[in-house]
């Protein structure tokens, strides 16, 4: 099975017109202050109206709260939301919230950060929200914080994790994230098939925020052969 691709952290039109010509699966639009890929909910919303498919479009956030998330998801009018914050249980209860804002079921991408191994409470937390989240991307953790950091997850523990999501709920789709770039994609290929998806993002830029599409079509050709 050849892994979907997801390209994060796009700016600006012209890059997601580029992109979208590729056909990749999915496009992330970051709206998280820390993050050097910020952009507002107002430029998320004028880039995702570009999108022939609208669906392609993914805003990742780290809210404070439930509330927060589906602000932000029904003022954009984008439904599949990547946490980089919450618990299982804001989670849940952003589900349940969700009924009575929306008649859009939510789709609901959860990042858990991970180094070099799973303990026991790593195994709890990919358990606990496996049972509210439509994905879980593996992101290396840095400082407690994941995303953008440009480092990679040691292959080995990011299949332990992914192993550990399929165990608990085959439905669940596991993205795997962190520092992906050519080189290293060609070094792991024939261990992507323990992945639904793969998140590219700062390992196909020129610099944060601007993509290069050459990097990016490399990467669809490698993960096509
Ligand atoms: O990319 C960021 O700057 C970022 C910052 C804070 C939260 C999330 C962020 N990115 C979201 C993603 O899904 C990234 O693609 C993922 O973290 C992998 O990034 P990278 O290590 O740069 O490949």
């Amino acid at each position: 099975m050849t892994p979907k691709i997801k390209v994060c952290g796009i700016t600006n039109r012209d890059d997601l017109k580029k992109i979208e010509k590729l056909n990749v699966n999915h496009v992330g639009f970051i709206n998280i202050e820390r993050s050097s890929r910020n952009i507002s909910l107002d430029e998320i919303t004028y880039l995702k109206k570009s999108l022939s498919d609208k669906n392609l479009a993914t805003l990742v956030l780290e809210p404070n709260n439930a509330y927060e998330a589906l602000l932000k998801a029904n003022r954009s009018e984008i439904f599949n939301i990547q946490l980089h914050s919450l618990t299982c249980f804001d989670i849940r209860y952003l589900i349940w919230l969700n009924q009575y804002h929306n008649g859009q079921r939510l789709n609901i991408t959860k990042a858990i950060g991970l180094k070099d191994k799973i303990d026991t409470e790593k195994k709890k937390e990919i358990r606990n929200h496996c049972l509210y989240s439509d994905n879980i991307i593996f992101d290396y953790v840095k400082d407690g914080l994941t995303g953008g950091t440009n480092t990679y997850i040691p292959i080995e523990t990011a299949i332990k994790a992914s192993r550990l999501v399929k165990q608990y709920d085959p439905r669940t789709e596991v993205t795997l994230a962190g520092g992906l770039n050519l080189n290293y994609l060609e070094e792991i290929k024939n261990k992507l098939h323990y992945f639904d998806r793969i998140d590219l993002n700062s390992g196909v830029e020129e610099k944060p925020g601007k993509k290069n599409i050459k990097k990016i079509k490399e990467i669809i050709k490698l993960i096509e052969e």
